[in-house]
C-alpha cells in the first residue's frame, strides 16, 4: 500500500513538472520577424548567433569595432534568410556609442524585441598584474555598456514585452585563476541584471532577463588565448549560440552551457567549495602557462 502511495505521489510530481515546463518547447518560428540587436557579432559566439537568427528570419542589427568583418557577417545573414540585416561599427568603450546602437535599431525597425549583450573587451589570461585602470576600462566595456544599452532599449522592450539576453561565463559565478579583471566584470553582470530582474517582477514589467552562464567555447580568440592551459575540451560555438537564443526566446532566468561544466560546479560551489576548488584547479595545466612578469 505504501509503495502504491509513493508511486502516486511520484507520478503527480512528474506530471506537475512536465506540464509546468511544457511551455519550454523552443520553435525557430518564435524568432521569425523579431527585431534583434546582437553585440560582439563580428566573430565568435556573436557571429554564430547572428547566423542562427538569420535562418529563423529575424531582423538583425549587429555591432562590433571591425567594419570589414561586420560587412561579411551581414552579407552571410542576408544569404541565410534574415528578414533584414544591418551593422553599425564602433567601440563599446564609450556609452555614447552604446546608446547609438539602440537608436539605430529604433530608426531601422521601429522597435526592438530582443537585445543580446555579448561583446567583451580585450584582456589578458594571466595572474592579476595590479593594474586597476585596466579593471576600470573593462568594467566600462563589459558591464556599463550593457547597462547603458538596456536602459536605452527599455521603452521599446516594454512595448514588445521583449527580452534582454546577457552573455556571461562560469567566471561570473565562480572565482578561478588567471581571469581576475574579466571575472570581476562577469560577476558584476550577475549583480546588476539579477537585481534588475527582481525589480521588473515587482513592477510588473514584462521584459525578461536571461543570464547565460557559459563554459569554455571553441572560438578562435578563446582557443588562441587559453589552449594548452585549460584541459577541458572546448564546446562548439554554433551549439552554444543556439542555446543562448533558445534561452532568451523561452524567457529563461538563466542558461547553463555546457550544463555539466556550469550547473554541476555551481551546485558544488555552495555545498562543497573546497572540493570544487581542488577539482577546478586540476583543470589547469600550468606547465603550459607562460608567466608574464608583472
Ligand atoms: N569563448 C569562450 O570560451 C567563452 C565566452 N564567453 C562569453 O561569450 C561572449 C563572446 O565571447 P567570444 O565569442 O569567445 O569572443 P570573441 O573574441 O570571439 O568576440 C568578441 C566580440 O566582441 C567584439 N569586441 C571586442 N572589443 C570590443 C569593444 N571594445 N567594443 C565593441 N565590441 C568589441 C569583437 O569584435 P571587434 O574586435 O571587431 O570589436 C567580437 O565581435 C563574451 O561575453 C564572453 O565573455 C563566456 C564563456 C566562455
Ligand atoms: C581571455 C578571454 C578574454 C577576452 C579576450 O581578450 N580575448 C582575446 C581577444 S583577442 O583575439 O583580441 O586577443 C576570455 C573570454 C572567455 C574566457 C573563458 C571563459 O569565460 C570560460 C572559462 C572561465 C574560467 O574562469 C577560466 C577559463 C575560461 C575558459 C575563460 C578563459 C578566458 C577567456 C577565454
Amino acid at each position: 500500500m505504501a509503495l502504491l502511495k509513493a508511486l502516486v505521489v511520484f507520478t503527480g510530481i512528474f506530471l506537475a513538472v512536465y506540464f509546468y515546463s511544457a511551455g519550454d518547447v523552443f520553435e525557430p518560428a518564435m524568432l521569425k520577424g523579431k527585431r534583434v540587436i546582437v553585440t560582439g557579432a563580428s566573430s565568435g559566439i556573436g557571429e554564430q548567433m547572428a547566423y542562427h537568427l538569420a535562418k529563423m528570419g529575424s531582423h538583425i542589427l549587429i555591432t562590433a569595432r571591425t567594419e570589414e568583418k561586420l560587412k561579411k557577417v551581414v552579407a552571410q545573414c542576408t544569404h541565410l534568410g534574415a528578414a533584414s540585416a544591418h551593422y553599425i561599427a564602433g567601440s563599446m568603450d564609450t556609452m555614447t556609442f552604446a546608446k547609438l546602437v539602440v537608436h539605430k535599431a529604433e530608426n531601422l525597425f521601429g522597435g526592438l524585441d530582443m537585445l543580446i549583450l555579448n561583446h567583451i573587451g580585450h584582456t589578458y589570461f594571466g595572474y592579476f598584474d595590479g593594474n586597476i585602470d585596466h579593471v576600470r576600462d573593462l568594467l566600462e566595456i563589459n558591464v556599463l555598456s550593457y547597462a547603458t544599452m538596456t536602459v536605452a532599449a527599455l521603452p521599446m522592450l516594454k512595448k514588445s514585452n521583449g527580452n534582454v539576453v546577457v552573455v556571461s561565463s562560469v567566471a561570473g559565478k565562480i572565482g578561478l585563476p588567471l581571469t581576475v579583471p574579466y571575472s570581476t566584470t562577469k560577476f558584476a553582470l550577475d549583480g546588476f541584471f539579477s537585481s534588475l530582474r527582481m525589480e521588473f517582477i515587482q513592477q510588473n514589467i514584462d521584459v525578461s532577463i536571461t543570464l547565460c552562464i557559459i563554459s569554455y567555447i571553441d572560438t578562435d580568440s578563446a582557443l588562441k588565448t587559453v589552449s594548452g592551459v585549460i584541459q577541458q575540451p572546448a564546446a562548439p560555438k554554433e551549439e552554444c549560440a543556439l542555446e543562448i537564443i533558445k534561452g532568451g526566446a523561452l524567457r529563461k532566468r538563466e542558461v547553463y552551457y555546457q550544463y555539466h561544466a556550469t550547473k554541476i560546479p555551481l551546485l558544488l560551489r555552495d555545498w562543497a567549495p573546497e572540493l570544487l576548488q581542488s577539482l577546478l584547479l586540476k583543470n589547469y595545466n600550468m606547465d603550459n602557462f607562460q608567466r608574464k612578469e608583472v
